[in-house]
C-alpha cells in the first residue's frame, strides 16, 4: 500500500453537484460565470439541491421558506451570551451553535427524505441569523429580526447592520454567496460526506464541515488575506512584506489551490468588485495593494489568487468584521454542504480508505514498572 500525500488527484465518489474541469467551474453544468453574473444565491441553493434551475413558482417557495425559518431557539441566542466573548472565533461560535440547533429540533434524528429536506431549509435559514446575531450579541447589541420580503443577500447584512444595504451592497454580498456556495470535493465538503455516511444526522455532517472550513488552508485564509493587508498597510511597503514571505518561503495566504493550475475561475469576480466597492468606499489602496501582492505571487511563484483573496477586500469594504469573513463562508458553503450530505444519503457506503502504516514492528508488552 502506498499513501498519496493529502489524497491529491484521488477520485472519492460521484458526484453530479458541482465539476471543475479545466479550470472551469460549473454547477449542476451551469457555469460560475453565468451564474455569479445573473442568479440569485436563492436559485443557486434550489439548484444544487434538486440538480435543476427552479421555476418562478418554485424559486418563490423557497424564498418563503428560507424567510420562515431564520429564527433560531432564544436558547442558541442566551447560549452565545454565556460565551467568554473575547476569546471566541466566530468560526468556534458558530460551530457550537449549529451542533446546538440539532438539540431543538425534534426531527434531529428522523433520517427521512422529507425530515432532511426540513432540516436542509432550517440550516440554510438559520446560518445565517446565528453568524449576524453572534456579532452583534458579542458587541452587546440586540439580535435583529429579519424582514420576510428581502432577499437572503439582503436580510444578512440587514440582520447584521440593523439597516437595509443599497441595492451595489446586496449585489455584491449575493454575487459572493454564489461563488461560494460549492466546489466539488474540498476539504469542509469531503469532511461532511465523511461524517454523514456512517448514516450520522445531518446536523452532525455540517457540525464537522464548519470544523473544517475554519482552517486558514481552507475558508480561513480569507480572514488571513485581510491580516496581511492590514500588517502591511499601504502600497509602498507591500513589496519588501511579500518578498522577505516569499525569500523565507512562507505561504502567501490567499493564493495557490489543489485543484485549479492557470488560476480560480472565481476570483475575478471578486477582483472585479473589489476594484469597484473599494473605489466606492475611498479605499483604493486596499485594491492597488491586493493586485500588487497578486503580481508579486503571481510572477514569481505562479500561484495565482483563488476565491479567499480579492474576497477579503469586498467584504472589509462592505464594512464587514474580519473575523466575520469566514463564517460568511460557512453561510454560502452551508447549501454546497447540504447538497453533498443529501447526495451521500442517497447512494450511501461508508468512507474508509486504509493507512499506510509507517511505525514501529511488533513489540512486546513491558509492564509500566518495568519500563
Ligand atoms: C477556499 C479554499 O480553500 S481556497 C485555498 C485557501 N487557502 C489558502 O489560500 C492558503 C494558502 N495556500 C496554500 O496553502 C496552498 O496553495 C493550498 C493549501 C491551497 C493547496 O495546497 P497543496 O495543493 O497541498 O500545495 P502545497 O501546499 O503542497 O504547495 C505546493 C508548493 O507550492 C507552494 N505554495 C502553495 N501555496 C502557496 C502560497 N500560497 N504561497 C507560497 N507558496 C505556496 C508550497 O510552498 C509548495 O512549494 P514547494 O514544492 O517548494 O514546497
Ligand atoms: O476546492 C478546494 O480545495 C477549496 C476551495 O476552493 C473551495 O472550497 O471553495
Amino acid at each position: 500500500m502506498t499513501a498519496t500525500r493529502g489524497l491529491e488527484g484521488v477520485v472519492a465518489t460521484e458526484s453530479s453537484i458541482s465539476s471543475i474541469i479545466d479550470d472551469t467551474l460549473t454547477y449542476v453544468g451551469y457555469n460560475i460565470d453565468d451564474l455569479a453574473n445573473h442568479a440569485s444565491f436563492e436559485e443557486v441553493v434550489y439548484l444544487l439541491w434538486h440538480k435543476r434551475l427552479p421555476k418562478a413558482d418554485e424559486l418563490s417557495e423557497l424564498k418563503q421558506q428560507l424567510a420562515d425559518n431564520m429564527a433560531v431557539p432564544q436558547e442558541v441566542l442566551d447560549h452565545f451570551k454565556t460565551y467568554p466573548i473575547d476569546n471566541v472565533h466566530p468560526m468556534a461560535a458558530l460551530r457550537t451553535a449549529v451542533s446546538l440547533l440539532g438539540l431543538y429540533d425534534d426531527k434531529s434524528e428522523d433520517m427521512s427524505d422529507e425530515a432532511n429536506y426540513e432540516k436542509a431549509i432550517k440550516l440554510q435559514a438559520k446560518v445565517a441569523t446565528i453568524v449576524t446575531a453572534f456579532s452583534r450579541i458579542r458587541k452587546g447589541e440586540e439580535p435583529v429580526a429579519p424582514k420576510k420580503e428581502l432577499s437572503y443577500a439582503a436580510n444578512f447584512l440587514y440582520m447584521l447592520n440593523g439597516k437595509e444595504p443599497e441595492a451595489i451592497e446586496e449585489e455584491a454580498f449575493n454575487k459572493a454567496l454564489v461563488l461560494h456556495a460549492d466546489h466539488e470535493l474540498n476539504a469542509s465538503t469531503f469532511t461532511a460526506r465523511v461524517c454523514v455516511a456512517t448514516l450520522s444526522d445531518i446536523y452532525s455532517g455540517v457540525t464537522a464541515a464548519i470544523g473544517a472550513l475554519k482552517g486558514p488552508l481552507h475558508g480561513g485564509a480569507n480572514e488571513q488575506v485581510m491580516k496581511m493587508l492590514t500588517e502591511i498597510g499601504s502600497p509602498d511597503k507591500v513589496e519588501s512584506y511579500i518578498q522577505e514571505k516569499l525569500d523565507n518561503k512562507e505561504k502567501i495566504m490567499g493564493f495557490g489551490h489543489r485543484v485549479y493550475r492557470k488560476g480560480d475561475p472565481r476570483a475575478k469576480h471578486l477582483r472585479e468588485m473589489s476594484e469597484k466597492l473599494t473605489g466606492l468606499t475611498g479605499q483604493e489602496d486596499l485594491y492597488k495593494m491586493s493586485t500588487q501582492i497578486e503580481e508579486l505571487v503571481t510572477g514569481q511563484k505562479n500561484l495565482p489568487p483563488n476565491v479567499d483573496f480579492y474576497s477579503a477586500s469586498v467584504y472589509h469594504s462592505l464594512g464587514i468584521d474580519h473575523d466575520l469573513f469566514t463564517p460568511i463562508f460557512a453561510v454560502s458553503r452551508m447549501s454546497g454542504w447540504i447538497a453533498h450530505i443529501l447526495e451521500q444519503y442517497a447512494n450511501n457506503r461508508l468512507i474508509r480508505p486504509r493507512a499506510d502504516y509507517t511505525g514501529p514492528g511488533m513489540q512486546s508488552y513491558v509492564p509500566v514498572n518495568e519500563r
